[in-house]
């Protein structure tokens, strides 16, 4: 007998309303370890206040959000300190999430590329590497669910393909990752495609995906 894992991310009826504008209508979203989701919908439909309703930076009105494990949050406007370098964030967060090393901050800043500008204020940084390290203060303490909000403007070329090489790693260790997208073309690496219309999340299932292990 097989034994279901436990989801790693539950959000249940979800409502919230700025006002008496309603933007989430009983939104239900249930990510398993290893699901890669992507969220879709139309420009104002509510996907950023999805996110960060899951995340609990925002209050909202109704529903229940459920996580099991650690939860990283890359909110679409970096909260990032203008007068602190790259590397005074990287140290604050990661004693702020007790980690003995910075191993894991060392790893994201090489392969996000952006290892000449530790020692510059972020208030200087351009506004793709500043999205670099938001990325990185997201992943910092290897969270097990992973909310981010268009991870990837401002990236270049090079630097996008990276942060896909990173989210395949994030995937084979079974991590949960939602992301919000606008691209189309993507659609192929997601294993579930979420789209956000008149309040409420229609989730559907993408062609199962072959996944190759080395040595199977
Ligand atoms: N703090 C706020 N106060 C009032 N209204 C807000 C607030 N934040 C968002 N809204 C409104 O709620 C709706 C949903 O906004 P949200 O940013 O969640 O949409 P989105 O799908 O992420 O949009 P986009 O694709 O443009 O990023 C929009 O109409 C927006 O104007």
């Amino acid at each position: 007998m097989t034994t279901r894992p436990k989801p790693a991310l539950t959000a249940r009826d979800i409502h919230k309303a700025y006002g008496r504008h309603q933007v989430l209508r009983g939104v239900d979203l249930t990510v398993e370890p290893g699901q890669l989701v992507a969220v879709v919908g139309e420009n104002g439909s509510g996907k950023s206040t999805l996110l960060k309703s899951i995340a609990g930076t925002l209050h909202v009105d109704k529903g229940e959000v459920t996580l099991s494990g650690a939860l990283g949050y890359c909110p679409q406007d970096p909260v990032l300190n203008a007068n602190l370098t790259v590397d005074q964030h990287l140290r604050y967060f990661a004693a702020a999430h007790r980690l003995t090393s910075l191993d894991r901050a060392d790893e994201l800043v090489d392969l996000l590329g952006y290892a000449k500008y530790r020692e510059t204020a972020a208030g200087d940084l351009s506004g793709g590497t500043r999205q670099k390290l938001n990325l990185t203060l997201a992943l910092l303490h290897d969270p097990d669910v992973l909310l981010l909000d268009e991870p990837y403007q401002g990236f270049d070329w090079e630097t996008y393909l990276r942060f896909w090489d990173l989210v395949d790693q994030l995937h084979e260790r079974d991590k949960a990752v939602v992301v919000i997208t606008h691209l189309v073309f993507e659609q192929e690496r997601f294993d579930v495609l979420a789209d956000l219309v008149d309040g409420r999340l229609t989730p559907r299932d993408l062609e199962v995906k072959e996944h190759t292990h080395a040595g199977a």
